[in-house]
C-alpha cells in the first residue's frame, strides 16, 4: 500500500478517522485488532514476523498487544518509518535476500505468528509486480513454513478469486485449523478476506508442490472479466470482484477516457480496466482534449477514473451518467442520429432505465436487509446481556426474559450498565459482539441480499439459540452442583415432569433395577408437564399408590377434616377421562381423594409407607416426641412409590384442602375453576429458560381464606415449638443411660436372689441399698475455671497442670462479671 492515495470521500470512513485519532499509520490496524480479538494470537506470541508491513500499522498493533520483551520484525518493499520495539527493513518478500535478512534477525528463534497483509502495488509500482495477490500469499506462506514454530499462527490476506480455494487447500494441509473471516473494518466493497491458519503442523518435509504457484494454481482457467453490469442486475446477488486476473503479469490496464465515451460496451471497460486516463498522448487525441475541458468532467469524475478497481456502485453509476451526458454533447446518442447511433442510444437509454429500476429494487432490498439486520442485532444484544448477567451471577436464569427494555433497547431501571461500573460486562460483550458482528458482516458480504442471507441469518439465529440453551444448561448444572436447594427443586420438577426415574438413578446410583421399574411405573401415572406448588403439594400427599405419608396423615388428623363425607366413586373415576390440559384438575381431584380417604369410616390403606417401628418411635410414655428434623422443606426424600413426601406448606393449599374437606367445593367446581389460560398453554418449542421463568411467575393465584392462613400459621408455630436436635439427642442419651443402669440393677438383684449363704432379710436389704445407690444422683464434676493468660492464652489443648473438666475464661470477662456482681449487690 505504502503511499496509495485515497480517492473519494467515501474512503475516509470511520476507521480511517479512528486510525488517525489513535495514531495508527493506516486504517488496516483495525483489521488486525479485530482479527486478534477473535483469535487472540498476539498476546500469546513472543516472536512475530510481519510480511508486507508498510506503512506499519500492523506492527504498531503487534507492539501494543504482545508481551514487552517480544521480537517483532517487519518487512516491505516500501520503507517503514521506525516504530518503537519493532525491527523493520526494506525488501521484496519473494527474494532470497529477504529470507536471509529475516534469518539474521531471528537467529535461532522461531516465530509464533507470521502476518501477511500484502497486496501487489498496482498503479504505483506495478512494474515490480511479478506476482498476483494469491501468489504473494503463497509466497508469504512459504516464508511462514520456514520461520514459524510448531503450533504457530499464520494470518494472510487473500482476494476472493479462483485461486482462493486452491490456497485454502494448501493452508489446510499445513495447519490444524484454517478459518476465513472478514473483519468489520474491512470494506464490504473490497474482495479481500483474511485467512487465519492456526496450529502449524511443522512437517519435517514439505512437498515443494505445495509452495509452487505453478502446481498450486495449475487448474486455473482463463480469467473471466469483471462485468460490472452484473452488479446492477438484481437477479445476481453477489458482487463480482474476482480479484486480479490470473496470468496477467502486469496486472495493470489503462485506456484514454475518450475510449470509454465512445465504446458501445462501457460496462466491459469499467469491469476490466484499472484506469481511464486524461493524459494526452504525444500524437494528440482530439476527443480526449475536448473531454478534458468539459464542465461535466469534474474533479470527482477524474478521481474515480484514476483507480476503477476501488470504485463502488455509486461511483460506477456516476461514471455511466457522465458518459451519457458527454455522448449527448458530442452528438453520439441523439434520436435524430443515424440508425446505428439510434440503436446505440436506445441501448444506452434502456440501460439507464434498467439502472433506475434496478436501483430502486436495490434500495428496497437494502432497506429490508438493514431492517432485518437491526432486528437480529437487537435480539443478539439482548441475549448477550442476559448471558452476561448470568455469567456475572447477577441474575437467576429464571429471570431471563423479564428485562424491561427502554425505548432504545437499554435496560432502564435494572440495566447492567447501571450496576457494572467496572465495565466487565462491556468487555465480555465486546468480545462476543465482535464475533457476532464479524459473522454479521461476513453474512452480508457473502450472501449479498435476499434468501441466501436470510437462510444464513436463520442458521445464525439457530446457532445462537443453541448456544444460549447449552449455556443455560451449563448454568443449571453448575448451580445444582453448589446449591442443594436448587438441586431439590430441580428434582421435584423432574418428578412432576415424569422424569423421576432419572433422578433416582442418578442420585442413588446403586438402586437396583426393580426399584427403578417401580419408579417408572409410578411416574407414568402422572405425566403432568408442569404444576404450581399448590398442586404439587397436594400430589405429594396423593394416596393412590398406597397409603398417606406420615406427615400427610398427621395433617389430615386435624379436627377440621373430621366428619368428611365420601365422594361418589364414579366422580373420581372420571379423572381417567381427563385430557392432558386438565392435569391441574386431576391434581385437585387427588386432593379430594385424599380428603375422602381420610374421612372417618374409610379404612386407611394397609400398606402405608410409614413403618410400624417409625410410628412407635414417634412417641413414648413420657410424651417425648421424636420428630424427624427438616431444615429445608425442599429436601424431601422421595417415597418408595417415587412421589415426594411433601407436606402442605402453603396457605393456598390449605384453603383448598379445607374447602374440599368441608364439602364447600364439588368436583365440578374444581373442574370449572381450573379451566383458565394456564391450563391450555402451548409450551411446544419454547426454550427451557423461558418455561422455567414463566413457571415461576406466571401461575394462577389461588384464593386464601383467613382460616387457611391461620391453620398454616398454627402449623408453623407448632413446628417452631419443637425442641432442637441437640436437646432431643441429650434427652435420648439420658433415657438410654437410665435404661442401662436399670438393666445392671436387675442383673445384680437376680444374682443376690440366687445367693445361698444369705437370709431373705439380708438379700432384701442388699437390694434396697443397690437401689438407693442407683437412685442417688452423681455429684456434678467440678469445672475448673482457667483464666486465659500468658502461656494459656491462645494455646489449643489442655492447659498445663489442670486435671478434670475445665473451662477457659477471659481475664477481662472475669473482671467484668465480678464487677457486675458487685454493682448488683450494691444496688440491692
Ligand atoms: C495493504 S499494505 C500493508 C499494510 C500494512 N499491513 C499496515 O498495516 O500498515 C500492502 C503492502 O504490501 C507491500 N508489498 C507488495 N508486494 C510486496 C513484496 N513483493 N514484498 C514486500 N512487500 C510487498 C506493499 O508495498 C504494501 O505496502
Amino acid at each position: 500500500m505504502g503511499i496509495q492515495k485515497k480517492h473519494g470521500k467515501g474512503r475516509l470512513d470511520k476507521w480511517y478517522k479512528l486510525a488517525k485519532e489513535k495514531g495508527y499509520r493506516a486504517r488496516a490496524a483495525f483489521k488486525l485488532i479485530q482479527l486478534n480479538k477473535k483469535y487472540g494470537f498476539l498476546e500469546k506470541s513472543k516472536v512475530l514476523l510481519d510480511l508486507c508491513a508498510a506503512p506499519g500499522s500492523w506492527c504498531q498493533v503487534a507492539a501494543e498487544a504482545m508481551p514487552v520483551s517480544s521480537l517483532i520484525v517487519g518487512v516491505d518493499l516500501s520503507p517503514i518509518k521506525p516504530i518503537p520495539r519493532v525491527i523493520t527493513f526494506q525488501s521484496d518478500i519473494t527474494t532470497d535476500k529477504c529470507r536471509a535478512t529475516i534469518r539474521s534477525h531471528f537467529k535461532t528463534w522461531k516465530a509464533d505468528t507470521v502476518l501477511h497483509d500484502g497486496a501487489p502495488n498496482v498503479g504505483t509500482a506495478w512494474v515490480q509486480d511479478s506476482f498476483n495477490q494469491a501468489e504473494l500469499a503463497l509466497q508469504a506462506m512459504k516464508l511462514a513454513t520456514e520461520f514459524l514454530a510448531e503450533g504457530g499462527t499464520f494470518v494472510t490476506k487473500v482476494f476472493r478469486s479462483k485461486d482462493y480455494n486452491s490456497l485454502l487447500w494448501v493452508f489446510n494441509q499445513l495447519f490444524t485449523k484454517v478459518e476465513a473471516t472478514k473483519p468489520p473494518s474491512s470494506r464490504n466493497v473490497s474482495a479481500e478476506i483474511f485467512v487465519v491458519c492456526q496450529g502449524f503442523k511443522a512437517p519435517k518435509r514439505i512437498d515443494p508442490k505445495f509452495l509452487d504457484p505453478r502446481s498450486v494454481f495449475a487448474e486455473l482457467s482463463d480469467p473471466t472479466p469483471n462485468n460490472e453490469a452484473k452488479v446492477f442486475n438484481p437477479e445476481i446477488k453477489k458482487r463480482k470482484r474476482d480479484g486480479y486476473e490470473d496470468g496477467n503479469m502486469t496486472q495493470y490496464k489503462e485506456v484514454p477516457a475518450s475510449e470509454f465515451i465512445q465504446t458501445t460496451d462501457p460496462i466491459a471497460i469499467l469491469g476490466s480496466l484499472n484506469k481511464l486516463s486524461f493524459d494526452q498522448p504525444p500524437n494528440g487525441d482530439v476527443a480526449l482534449a475536448a473531454l478534458d475541458k468539459l464542465p461535466e468532467t469534474t474533479q470527482e469524475i477524474r478521481d474515480c477514473c484514476k483507480d476503477l478497481r476501488v470504485l463502488g456502485r455509486k461511483e460506477f453509476r456516476n461514471l455511466l451518467k457522465w458518459r451519457l451526458k458527454v455522448r449527448e454533447k458530442f452528438g453520439f446518442a441523439t434520436k435524430k442520429s443515424v440508425k446505428e447511433a439510434e440503436e446505440e442510444v436506445a441501448e444506452v437509454e434502456s440501460m439507464d432505465e434498467e439502472l433506475k429500476i434496478a436501483e430502486r429494487l436495490q434500495e428496497l432490498t437494502d432497506k429490508e436487509r438493514l431492517r432485518k439486520k437491526r432486528e437480529r442485532r437487537r435480539e443478539n444484544e439482548k441475549k448477550q446481556k442476559e448471558i452476561i448477567r448470568m455469567q456475572l451471577h447477577m441474575t437467576a436464569p429464571t429471570e431471563i426474559g423479564l428485562e424491561q427494555s427502554g425505548p432504545n433497547g437499554d435496560n432502564s431501571m435494572f440495566g447492567l450498565k447501571a450496576v457494572d461500573k467496572s465495565g466487565a460486562a462491556d468487555k465480555i460483550a465486546k468480545g462476543k459482539m465482535a464475533i457476532l458482528k464479524a459473522s454479521d458482516s461476513r453474512q452480508d458480504h457473502d450472501s449479498g441480499l435476499g434468501s441466501d442471507g436470510e437462510e444464513e441469518s436463520d442458521e445464525e439465529q439457530d446457532r445462537l439459540d443453541r448456544e444460549l440453551d447449552s449455556m443455560y444448561e451449563q448454568y443449571q448444572d453448575k448451580k445444582s452442583s453448589i446449591d442443594a436447594k436448587f438441586r431439590a427443586k430441580k428434582a421435584r420438577k423432574e418428578h412432576e415432569d415424569g422424569d423421576w426415574e432419572g433422578f433416582t438413578a442418578d442420585k442413588e446410583g446403586s438402586d437396583d433395577d426393580e426399584e427403578l421399574e417401580e419408579d417408572s411405573d409410578d411416574s407414568s401415572d402422572d405425566e403432568t408437564p408442569s404444576k404450581g406448588p399448590l398442586l404439587t403439594d397436594l400430589q405429594g400427599v396423593d394416596n393412590k399408590a398406597g397409603g398417606l405419608s406420615r406427615r400427610a396423615a398427621q395433617f389430615f388428623d386435624q379436627d377440621i377434616f373430621k366428619d368428611i363425607g365420601g365422594i361418589p366413586e364414579e366422580k373420581v373415576e372420571s379423572e381417567d377421562e381427563l385430557e392432558e390440559g386438565e392435569e391441574e384438575i386431576s391434581a385437585d381431584l387427588d386432593a379430594l381423594e385424599i380428603a375422602r380417604q381420610d374421612a372417618p369410616g374409610i379404612e386407611p390403606d394397609s400398606d402405608s409407607d410409614v413403618p410400624e417401628a417409625e410410628e412407635a418411635e414417634s412417641s413414648d410414655e413420657e410424651g417425648f416426641e421424636v420428630v424427624k428434623s427438616k431444615a429445608n422443606p425442599w429436601d424431601d426424600e422421595p417415597r418408595k412409590d417415587g412421589r415426594l413426601d411433601i407436606d402442605i406448606i402453603t396457605a393456598e393449599a390449605m384453603t383448598l384442602a379445607q374447602a374440599i374437606a368441608s364439602g364447600s367445593k364439588t368436583t365440578a367446581d374444581l373442574i370449572d375453576e381450573n379451566f383458565t389460560k394456564h391450563s391450555l398453554k402451548d409450551r411446544d418449542g419454547l426454550p427451557d429458560w423461558f418455561l422455567d421463568d414463566e413457571g415461576k411467575h406466571d401461575k394462577p393465584h389461588r384464593p386464601i381464606t383467613a382460616a387457611g392462613a391461620a391453620a398454616i400459621k398454627e402449623k408453623l408455630r407448632a413446628l417452631n415449638a419443637r425442641p432442637i436436635k441437640k436437646v432431643r439427642e441429650a434427652k435420648d442419651r439420658k433415657k438410654f443411660h437410665a435404661a442401662q443402669r436399670l438393666e445392671k440393677l436387675r442383673k445384680k438383684s437376680a444374682l443376690l436372689q440366687d445367693e445361698e449363704g444369705m437370709t431373705e432379710k439380708e438379700k432384701a436389704s442388699s437390694i434396697m441399698k443397690l437401689m438407693s445407690k442407683a437412685a442417688k444422683k452423681k455429684p456434678k464434676q467440678q469445672v475448673k475455671v482457667v483464666v486465659a493468660r500468658g502461656g494459656n492464652r491462645g494455646i489449643a489443648g489442655r492447659p498445663r497442670g489442670v486435671k478434670g473438666k475445665y473451662k477457659i475464661v477471659d481475664a477481662r470477662l472475669k473482671k467484668d462479671v465480678r464487677g457486675e456482681k458487685r454493682a448488683a449487690k450494691k444496688r440491692k
